[in-house]
């Protein structure tokens, strides 16, 4: 559906809640660009990982976001579970959020608007966001899908680990000084545990129509 005006999505919600697969069938569905904030942090621990520096180094962290380009984000090398749970660590850095922050924001303000998931993107990076989705799934039901995706990669992995790993990043990412994952007060919430991938599409694009509706004045 091509738009006449601007629109920018924000979407936030813990790992493997499906966040990225509803912004990315938002972003096609409406014509907007897309992007997937938490490429940005796993762009920084890889460089970390990559060159033996401690994930704990701030110095190194700071420098390597300093270094991220939002159009040479290496998707397939990032993807890596484990590369997750590094991110998870550098996230928890102030200095470091800044710097991904504002090149973030500079992506949501181009003309014609954005769809962006992540962490904090209703809360901090674009509150002005013309529609905010908070998307949650029980930790067993993103385990299970996590699980799937490994499997789907031809990997193998213990579900009771996933499902640990999930409960740790949950557990840090919510509860970070910075820009702690939560829904923005005025975030609709979907709780897609009970729903395949089209049922929440339609759940969020009626919840976007609905928007572009109202400020229509239909
Ligand atoms: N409603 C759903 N029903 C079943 N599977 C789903 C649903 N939504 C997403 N998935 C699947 O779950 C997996 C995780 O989804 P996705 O990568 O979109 O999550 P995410 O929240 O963006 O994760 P991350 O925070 O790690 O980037 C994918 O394999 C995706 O196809
Ligand atoms: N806006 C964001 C996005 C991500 N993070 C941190 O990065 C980790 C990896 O994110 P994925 O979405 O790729 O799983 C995530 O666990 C967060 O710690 C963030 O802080 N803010």
């Amino acid at each position: 559906m091509p738009l006449m005006t601007s629109l920018l999505i924000a979407i936030d919600g813990p790992a493997a809640s499906g966040k990225g697969t509803l912004a990315r069938r938002l972003a096609d569905y409406y014509h907007l660009p897309h992007l997937d904030t938490g490429l940005t942090y796993r762009a920084v621990a890889w460089d970390l990982l990559r060159n033996g520096q401690s994930l704990d180094d701030e110095a190194s962290a700071i420098e390597a976001g300093r270094h991220v380009d939002l159009s040479n984000l290496d998707k397939h090398a990032l993807s890596a579970h484990g590369v997750g749970e590094a991110a998870s660590r550098v996230a928890v850095i102030p200095e470091l959020r800044r710097i991904l922050v504002d090149k973030q924001r500079d992506f949501a303000r181009q003309p014609g608007g954005a769809v962006l998931d992540g962490r904090d993107i209703g809360t901090v990076v674009a509150p002005e966001a013309d529609v905010k989705l908070y998307i949650t799934a029980s930790p067993e039901v993103r385990a299970q899908r996590r699980l799937r995706d490994i499997e789907g990669r031809g990997g193998s992995a213990d579900v009771s680990e996933i499902l640990a790993d999930i409960r740790r990043r949950d557990e840090r990412d919510m509860g970070r000084a910075d820009s702690p994952l939560k829904p923005a007060a005025d975030a609709h919430l979907l709780d897609t545990s009970d729903m395949s991938i089209e049922a929440a599409f339609r759940a969020a694009r009626a919840i976007v129509d609905g928007m572009l509706a109202k400020r229509n004045g239909a």
